[in-house]
């Protein structure tokens, strides 16, 4: 079951349509052109007719402009999925006002999920990361952070490997405030609690190559959702090695998966897989070097994705990604 951060909460990295604009048309003093700003709203119900004019019209309504608009609706499946890209004037539409007034179309079709973000007011996502020995998906998500593109507020680092303090992630961290919590874990001892104690106050968690399979206890405890990157193309090669289990079975396609974490090791809702092509003339390490580069990208664009209201859940164990 994937839980939905159900919360207003964005911090987009600046790029894209997120930037405000400047509108250059009439402006109700025309002495001032208002700013507009970017907003992102997400809506599954079950489907029906005008779904998508009430949607549209409820932006038009306060003078704002849609600039994307994705619609998914299964062929044999009786639901709607929507995603749409907006700008809108803050002084004519006040924040509270977008959620109330979508909020009231929710209601109208029951609706499973409506979430609106509006990056240039809403706190960003708080998150923890977790890894183990590992921190090749850590460095990548701490450079992309730092560039402006992961639009997340890292809360702390979490590990089960102790890191000397002169390593380029220690310093790093110290650099930018970040603790960094080793907490060392046995068979029979995984130190969930303490863990949950680090994380309450996230909106998600990143497995960024935690070697650790979390109980269901802790995944409920948690209650949000946990991403993890998995360096093989699930749902082939699930638990350990995966780089090795490709070598071995011959394949010619490596790959890396991010996915929701679930209690079933490597099993949840798939969000983000990238692939490359290998030959007789790769050998184990070429392979773990190649899964390796694959999997820092993938977890950070599903990062990303998240972020930006992309990834919905969808049926039992998949999603929709717009
Ligand atoms: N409940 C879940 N926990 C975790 C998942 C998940 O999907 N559900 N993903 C893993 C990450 N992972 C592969 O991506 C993975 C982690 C750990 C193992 C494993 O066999 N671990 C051993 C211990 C290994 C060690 O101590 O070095 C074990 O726990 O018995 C396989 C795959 C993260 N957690």
């Amino acid at each position: 079951m994937i839980r939905r951060i159900s919360l207003r909460a964005s911090g987009f990295a600046k790029n894209s349509f997120l930037k405000s604009s400047r509108f250059h048309g009439e402006s109700l003093d025309s002495s001032v052109s208002p700013v507009l700003i970017p907003g992102v709203h997400v809506f599954h119900c079950q489907d029906a007719v005008g779904i998508v004019a009430k949607l549209s019209d409820c932006i038009a309504a306060k003078g704002g402009n849609i600039l994307g608009y994705d619609v998914f609706v299964p062929e044999n499946n009786n639901v709607f999925y929507s995603r749409s890209e907006f700008i809108f004037d803050p002084v004519k539409w006040p924040r509270n006002q977008v959620d109330e007034d979508f909020q009231t179309i929710a209601q109208t079709y029951d609706a499973l999920n409506s979430v609106v973000r509006v990056p240039s007011i809403d706190p960003k996502y708080k998150i923890a990361l977790l890894l183990s020995k590992q921190d090749h998906c850590l460095v990548e998500m701490l450079h992309k952070w730092q560039d402006g593109k992961l639009p997340v507020d890292i809360t702390c680092v979490i590990s089960n490997h102790e890191r000397a303090s002169n390593t380029h992630i220690m310093r790093f961290l110290e650099r930018h405030g970040i603790p960094y919590h080793y907490v060392s874990t046995t068979k029979d001892n995984k130190r969930e609690d303490e863990i949950l104690e680090l994380v309450k106050d996230t909106d998600f968690l990143v497995l960024a190559r935690y070697m650790q399979i979390l109980a269901g206890n802790f995944l409920k405890g948690y209650g949000k959702d946990v991403i993890n990157i998995h360096h093989g193309l699930l749902p082939s090669f699930k638990g350990g090695n995966p780089a090795k289990q490709a070598f071995d079975a011959g394949v010619k396609l490596i790959g890396a998966t991010s996915h929701f974490v679930t209690e079933e090791l490597d099993s949840g809702p798939i969000i983000e897989q990238m692939v490359e092509s290998v030959s007789h003339r790769d050998n184990l390490r070429s392979f773990v070097q190649k899964s390796e580069d694959l999997e820092k990208k993938c977890l950070t664009k599903a990062i990303k994705s998240y972020c930006e209201l992309r990834v919905l859940p969808y049926g039992t164990n998949k999603t929709v990604v717009f």
